[in-house]
């Protein structure tokens, strides 16, 4: 269903309820994972982005961040995790606080704690999945054992497998990715994410390529993994039912400021209707 579709579905203060099959109930811890204060970003002598945004995320919790194109969803991603520097404030995040950009040891601490799964998922095409997973495994020491299965630590093979097989992609671990569906080629992604053992997960769009209901797999199997291994999951979206359906809770970046900040349970379809208009 097109955002507008479902803004033409979602009429006055009507609930949107969760599908029965959700992640929902969830319990989530109370320590913030992410912390951020007067964040603001700017690009150049550009218009800032956004500017002086609160937020802080908790462990354990899923957190979809939604707004128009351009509305600075990514951006926002990227600066929580110092992967861009940010203009104005200050990023406590993974237990590292910085202002600016982190100095270059916190920024290899922070991204190790890291699992990075993006629109294009971004694997070695002409790779099998279970190379492609043990790829994430390098940036960890002695990790030019992560440029190939065949070279891995059993340890490592072992790992790379356990991922696959949460999936439910052990019977393809030695397929080329180029052979996989899009759906398959995104969990091959989702289980190179797990097998760091992040304790975040930071997802672009992570189902904008896929089908609507390859879609809806990759985001239920995200998500219950998320929560079976207490990761806390960040991911931006287009897609207000996915939004909905499987984060607990929903950020809205409009005009360079939190437009919304609302648990997804408590979402009414009023709620909804302003981030995408005017
Ligand atoms: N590297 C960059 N240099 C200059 N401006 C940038 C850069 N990256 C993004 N921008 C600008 O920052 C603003 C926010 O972009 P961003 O990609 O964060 O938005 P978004 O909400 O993720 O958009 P979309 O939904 O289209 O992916 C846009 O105006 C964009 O043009």
């Amino acid at each position: 269903m097109s955002i507008t579709d479902m803004h033409q579905d979602l009429t006055g203060s009507e609930r949107i309820a969760p599908r029965s099959d959700s992640p929902h109930p969830k319990t989530v811890n109370t320590s913030p994972l992410i912390s951020a204060q007067k964040l603001t970003k700017q690009y150049g002598a550009a218009q800032a982005v956004f500017s002086n945004l609160d937020i802080d995320i908790s462990e354990g919790e899923t957190v979809a961040l939604i707004g128009s194109n351009g509305a600075g969803k990514s951006t926002l991603l990227k600066c929580l995790i110092g992967l861009l520097p940010h203009s104005g404030g200050q990023v406590s995040v993974l237990d590292e606080t910085f202002s600016g950009r982190p100095q270059a040891a916190q920024a290899r601490r922070i991204r190790s704690d890291i699992g990075f799964v993006f629109q294009k998922h971004c694997l070695v095409s002409r790779a099998t999945a279970l190379t492609n997973v043990v790829h994430g495994m390098l940036g960890r020491a002695g990790s030019w054992r992560g440029w190939h299965q065949a070279i891995a630590s059993p340890a490592w093979r072992q790992s790379a497998m356990e991922a696959l097989d949460s999936v439910n992609l052990v019977h393809k671990a030695n397929e080329r990715v180029d052979q996989l569906s899009g759906g398959q080629a995104q969990r091959v992604a989702i289980a190179r994410a797990l097998v760091r053992k992040p304790k975040l997960f930071i997802a672009d769009e992570p189902a904008a390529s896929l089908d609507p209901k390859s879609g809806h797999d990759v985001m239920q199997r995200f998500v219950n993994l998320s929560k079976k291994n207490n990761i806390t999951l960040m991911f931006t979206s287009h897609d207000m039912q996915h939004a909905l359906q499987y984060a607990d809770r929903v950020i809205a970046l409009k005009n360079g400021s939190i437009f919304l900040d609302q648990k997804s349970d408590d979402l009414t379809a009023q709620d909804l209707k302003g981030v995408f208009s005017g």
